[in-house]
């Protein structure tokens, strides 16, 4: 692991072909520009990787080819990360997804409770593009949903190639993506060409920490990982879980409850929670994946139940 633990982790989601590949060389500018060492996850879904070339050959580049990070894929992906973060010096990870992934999905893969604590998740990047987005009656329903998904959980989306678009229809498809998501920043680009201050928006990218978490506020899907130092009763930890707001989609990781030796392996999917037994020690981290959550109100409740245990 190398000098700076937390990496800042950018998701970049969007329809095929919408220009996702143009919005990474963007930030990988931009993070260069800053001093910053960018390194690159692709995912692709054929097993020929086509964009990786496209990357500076002196940046460390994960692939993954032949399969969605967000279902099939989901073992390599946690390899993959682990082998960068072990092996290569890097500040930030920048995530291209494809075209078929639903956001949420990949931020749950990416989020492993056994190194969750080196990631710190900044947000989704949407890229949308402004023709299929005015012709998208023509897409399927599913597609269609899919597109929506992307939007609704970005934090910045980005309305590309609005050269093809004349002006009326620009400020038409801003006002409906933001219908869609009223707490993402909306932009209009050409090939992706995003400003430093949009990264702003969503990071602290060169911001003080006031700043910070007022944007992280802000949100719309933010990953929080909560490391136990004690122990708690589990009807304490039920508790807290049924009082949870309906915006937590998905929890994961080892919890250690009182009566149990070791930390136990916990699963929660809209409401839904599952715990299984383990026979080993696993890193105490809890993941909690959710929009308009607090972590600094999560946190405190956590640590509140290990204080109950010790009293
Ligand atoms: N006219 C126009 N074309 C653009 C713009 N941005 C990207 N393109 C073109 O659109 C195509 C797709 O761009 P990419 O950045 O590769 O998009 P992508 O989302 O990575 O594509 P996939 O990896 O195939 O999903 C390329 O031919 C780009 O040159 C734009 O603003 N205007």
């Amino acid at each position: 692991m190398n000098k700076k633990s937390k990496k800042d982790v950018y998701i970049l989601s969007g329809f095929l072909g919408s220009g996702k590949t143009s919005l990474l060389k963007q930030m990988i500018r931009m993070h260069k520009a800053a001093g910053k060492v960018p390194a690159v996850l692709m995912n692709e879904l054929g097993n020929v990787s086509i964009d990786s070339s496209e990357v500076d050959q002196d940046l460390p580049l994960a692939e993954l080819l032949d399969g969605c990070i967000c279902c099939t894929i989901q073992d390599k992906l946690e390899a993959q990360l682990q082998e960068l973060l072990w092996n290569e010096e890097f500040d930030t990870l920048l995530i291209e997804t494809t075209g078929a992934a639903h956001p949420v999905e990949v931020v749950d893969a990416m989020m492993s409770p056994l190194f969750a604590e080196h990631l710190e998740f900044k947000g989704i990047l949407t890229v949308v593009d402004a023709m299929q987005w005015v012709r998208r009656q023509e897409l399927s329903p599913q597609v269609l949903q899919l597109y929506r998904e992307q939007i609704r959980h970005a934090g910045v989306v980005l309305l590309n190639k609005v050269d093809l678009l004349k002006e009326m229809e620009q400020s038409t498809a801003v006002s409906e993506l933001q219908g869609i998501n009223k707490h993402a920043r909306i932009i209009m680009t050409n090939y992706a060409n995003i400003s430093e201050n949009v990264l702003e928006q969503i990071s602290n990218f060169n911001q003080t920490e006031h700043d910070r978490v007022r944007i992280q506020h802000e949100l719309s899907m933010q990953a929080i990982v909560y490391t136990f130092n004690g122990v708690i009763e589990q009807e304490a930890f039920e508790n807290w879980m049924r009082a949870l707001p309906s915006t937590v989609y998905r929890m994961k990781g080892y919890v250690p409850f009182s009566h149990e030796k070791y930390p136990m392996l916990f699963h929660y999917s809209f409401g839904m929670p599952v715990y299984l037994p383990e026979d080993m020690n696993m890193p105490k981290n809890l993941v909690i994946i959710g929009e308009g959550i607090s972590k600094e109100t999560i946190s405190h409740d956590l640590k509140r139940l290990e204080q109950l245990k010790e009293v």
